[in-house]
């Protein structure tokens, strides 16, 4: 598995330290409220671990299991949705959950699809960005890292559904996907 790693460009100690920061004015900004997280499986799923255990508030969780890129590192361009939401979110404070958001059309599908659920508010709350392959513009409340324009993994975050379990995230040698 690292000898298809070509940069590691966060590691396990940095993600702690930015997470804890990101959770930290979460828990600033919605302190009082009734806050519900959504993550958006399957990437999200770490980092939506990491971030909730640093919430200094109760919270509630959901999660909504989305897909568009397949085994390709290119957007389908087809969200499909495998796994609703469990609970209404009507009148809800909604923060939404992403891994990355890179052409914006898994989140343009999401967000559209939650606002027809009237709930009271919803942001998003994203650990990575990479704005050079935007097709969707989406106003982030939460960003962690800019990243440029690279095919990255791990931290949950897959090419194939491989790569999920690595502590860190790195961009991935192009011959990994070009073979
Ligand atoms: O901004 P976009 O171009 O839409 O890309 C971002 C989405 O792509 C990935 O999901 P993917 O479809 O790979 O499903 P997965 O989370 O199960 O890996 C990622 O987890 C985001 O949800
Ligand atoms: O860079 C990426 N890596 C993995 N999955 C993704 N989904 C959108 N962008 C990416
Ligand atoms: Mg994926």
């Amino acid at each position: 598995m690292i000898n298809d790693i070509k940069e590691v460009l966060f590691s396990e100690e940095v993600l702690r330290s930015k997470v804890k920061e990101m959770a930290q004015q979460i828990s600033e900004d919605y302190q009082g409220k009734d806050l519900l997280l959504v993550g958006v499986l399957k990437g999200a799923n770490v980092f939506m671990c990491d971030l909730m255990r640093e919430i200094s508030f109760p919270i509630q969780i959901d999660f909504i299991a989305a897909s568009s890129y397949g085994h390709s590192t290119e957007s389908s361009g087809v969200v499909k949705i495998l796994k609703d939401l469990d609970y209404s979110i009507e009148g809800r404070d909604v923060i939404i959950v992403e891994d990355i958001i890179d052409t914006g059309l898994t989140l343009q599908y999401l967000i559209k699809n939650f606002k027809s659920r009237n709930p009271r508010s919803i942001e998003i709350c994203t650990l990575l960005n990479k704005p050079e392959r935007r097709i969707a513009n989406i106003d982030v409340k939460y960003i962690g890292y800019k990243i440029p324009d690279e095919f990255i993994v791990g931290y949950g975050i897959d090419y194939a559904e491989k790569y999920r379990n690595l502590p860190f995230i790195a961009s991935l040698k192009e011959s990994v996907y070009t073979k």
